[in-house]
């Protein structure tokens, strides 16, 4: 399965974009079934100037392009399900077994995501119900998605 994250908004060449690079590089190789595409970027100077709901439609929009056909989409937001580690490790193995070849995780902008999105999402996840910065979303999802793998994997690195 291939498992893409998309993210409003550029994370900068700094701190938070080496240590997501660095779960992420550790994800991509740790499980065989798993493959990995870096977040994309869509936001504009247009959709900066735009209202809120505007600038969630068009981001909303550009996630739809970036879909596959049939793609599985699993959205982060706080006011989302909380599941612990294994829980998300079990959810990771059944939707990479389910037959789907796309998974889209997807990390929304300061307004968060747009409505239109949820009626569409497989799941929707909180990573706590305090609400985080996307530049540190990044991190958290891309250290449970290598922590997932592991535990799928049996790997030590995670200890319950
Ligand atoms: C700054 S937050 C946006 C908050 C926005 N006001 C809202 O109501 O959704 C940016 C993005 O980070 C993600 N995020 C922030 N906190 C989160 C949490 N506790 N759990 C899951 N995702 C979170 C969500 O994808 C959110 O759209």
């Amino acid at each position: 399965m291939r498992i893409g994250l998309f993210a409003v908004g550029r994370l900068k060449a700094g701190p938070e974009k080496d240590l997501a690079g660095r779960y992420l590089d550790r994800f991509a190789k740790a499980g065989p079934a798993v493959g990995l595409e870096l977040a994309r970027v869509v936001e504009t100077a247009e959709s900066r100037a735009a209202n809120a709901e505007t600038r969630k439609r068009e981001e909303a929009g550009q996630l739809e392009k970036a879909l596959a056909d049939g793609s599985l989409l699993v959205l982060l937001d706080e006011r989302g399900k909380a599941l612990d580690s294994e829980a998300f490790a079990r959810l990771l193995g059944t939707l990479r077994d389910s037959g789907k070849r796309d998974l889209m995780i997807a990390i929304g902008g300061a307004d968060g995501l747009d409505p239109a999105l949820h009626a569409r999402a497989d799941a929707v996840l909180n990573l706590g119900k305090m609400t985080w910065p996307h530049q540190l979303v990044r991190i958290l999802i891309a250290e449970q998605l290598y922590r997932a793998v592991t535990i799928l994997s049996g790997h030590p690195y995670h200890r319950a």
